[in-house]
């Protein structure tokens, strides 16, 4: 029997209730990802793409429905084995970057590297090489105010990737960059996906990105209205079966 490498999701029903109000934020969603593909879920506003994010990497869990990563079921761990398996598998990126303004880039690299327990010379040496390759090795000693967005995202990027997570999350990761350094990361992600074998999962309503994804979920009202293959590797879209 060959293990699964995937990341699925099936019956997926999630809601909020504040104030005695039930917001029914997802509805029956399931889906399969698969290693080497970068996949967009895009959608309106409130459409439930944050929230499906949040589930398909255990930051949280469904009302109804399940999560399987590799096979684990994440919705069966308790919340210290999924930070355990965040920690291990999981790399994300958010839209506002997230870096420290006192740490330099090589730093904010290292620092996963350190949590992670990998002696200080082997870090500093991985997250250079890393810097280098989402080509920042020669802005290494910058700190975030010395860098362009583009740049503060690259580095990110870095960090997410340094400890080469089998899944790697983005919210909106292009949304406030302009259309240069928009393209490099998306570019960026998308040779992460192919190159290394990572399940790269962007939510997002950029067209850049909607353009050079691999597969573009589409939803709205909480439901997954659209499965369909991008054009970048196939030559035209068409929906999946
Ligand atoms: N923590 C929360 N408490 C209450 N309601 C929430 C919460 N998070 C999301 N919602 C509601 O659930 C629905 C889906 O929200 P979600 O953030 O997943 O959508 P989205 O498509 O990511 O939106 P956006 O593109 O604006 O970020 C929305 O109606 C939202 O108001």
């Amino acid at each position: 029997m060959t293990a699964d490498v995937s990341l699925r999701a099936w019956g997926l029903e999630k809601s909020y209730v504040v104030q005695s109000i039930r917001t029914q934020a997802l509805s029956e969603v399931s889906l399969a990802l698969h290693p080497g593909e970068l996949s967009l879920i895009s959608g309106p506003s409130g459409c439930g793409k944050s929230t499906l994010l949040s589930l398909l990497s255990g930051l949280s869990r469904p009302d109804r429905g399940e999560v399987r990563a590799f096979g684990t079921d994440l919705c069966a761990l308790d919340d210290a084995a999924r930070d355990a398996f965040r920690l291990v598998h999981c790399g994300f990126i958010f839209q506002g970057y997230n870096l420290f303004p006192a740490l330099d880039a090589l730093e904010q690299v290292q620092l996963v590297l350190d949590y992670c327990g990998i002696p200080h010379e082997v870090g500093r040496r991985a997250a250079a090489r890393v810097l280098d390759m989402v080509g920042l090795g020669r802005r290494q000693h910058l700190r975030p105010a010395e860098l362009s967005g583009g740049e503060k995202q690259r580095v990110a990027i870095a960090r997410a990737i340094v400890k080469r997570p089998r899944l790697l999350f983005a919210d909106e990761p292009t949304s406030a960059l302009d259309s240069v350094n928009g393209a490099i990361v998306t570019d960026l992600l998308r040779e992460i996906a192919h190159r290394s074998g990572t399940i790269v999962v962007c939510v997002s309503h950029d067209p850049r990105l909607i353009a050079r994804a691999d597969r573009v979920f589409e939803m709205e009202d909480g439901r997954l209205r659209r499965d369909s293959r991008g054009a970048s590797r196939y030559g035209a879209t068409e929906t999946c079966p």
